[in-house]
């Protein structure tokens, strides 16, 4: 079963009515990694220690949260669900049970992610997030690190943490999708800088649209054969032109 995610209010309680699942690119966007693995398949041993080596997580131990297991429960689940960032990534391999990982949005809404058995995530670092149990009331995780772990919860607000700054950064530079379409970006693109931001139909349309009225004003106004003289030479300036 692939990952949950859909969109909760700032309370948790009015968030189980409505679950209208939102697609997995949601969770690109905001720089948030998962996999999937089957805990009790030996093969995702290897699979896990591929993703450790390839992201370098060398750290690595081992979390019960369940009400008899845990020292100060109630404490943990409330420190838990207080929104908060790290400074690095935050690497959870759920191993039993389920929770919900909260993780703000673009628009600073809340996201809800529902972990379950053999679900990896990475939240990026400088991410707002918030945790809670799911109904099962238990869940036990496999916590890595890249390094010497810490585990240092700065509750929000943060805006003044080069982290987050540097997060919300990378956001905004990843998705200015706003420009693209524009003809100054054109090269940014053949660049390959940017190739896959979403390109936003009306704008396109907004720029065609543009040259199109132009092009009919001229054809009123100047004789046919210069018309045919200025399309030429307009269309290879503006590089639409196909190459024979
Ligand atoms: C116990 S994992 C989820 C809680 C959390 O966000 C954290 O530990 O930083
Ligand atoms: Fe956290
Ligand atoms: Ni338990």
């Amino acid at each position: 079963m692939a990952l949950q995610v859909w969109t909760v209010g700032e309370d948790d309680e009015d968030l189980k009515n409505h679950r209208e699942l939102l697609p997995l690119s949601k969770l690109q966007e905001i720089g948030v990694l998962y996999w999937h693995l089957d805990p009790k398949r030996p093969e995702s041993e290897e699979e896990l220690a591929k993703i450790r080596k390839d992201r370098g997580y060398n750290y690595m131990d081992h979390l019960d949260i369940c009400p008899g297991k845990l020292a100060n429960f109630e404490e943990k689940l409330k420190n838990f669900f207080t929104e908060h960032m790290h400074a690095d990534e935050e690497i959870r391999y759920n191993l039993e049970g389920g929770g919900y990982f909260d993780v703000r949005d673009k628009d600073d809404k809340w996201v809800r992610i529902w972990i379950k058995e053999g679900d990896i995530i990475v939240l990026p670092a400088g991410i707002y997030h918030r945790f809670a149990l799911d109904a099962a009331n238990h869940v036990k995780l496999m916590k890595l690190f890249l390094g010497e772990p810490v585990w240092i919860a700065h509750n929000r607000p943060q805006e003044d943490h080069p982290v987050w700054q540097e997060y919300v950064k990378r956001l905004t530079d990843d998705n200015a999708g706003g420009l693209v379409g524009a003809p100054w970006t054109s090269s940014l693109l053949a660049n390959g800088k940017k190739k896959d931001w979403p390109i936003q139909s009306s704008k396109l349309w907004k720029n065609n649209s543009t040259y199109v009225c132009f092009f009919y004003l001229i054809w009123l106004i100047v004789p046919p054969p210069l018309f045919s003289v200025f399309c030429s030479h307009a269309l290879y300036l503006l590089d639409v032109m196909p190459e024979n």
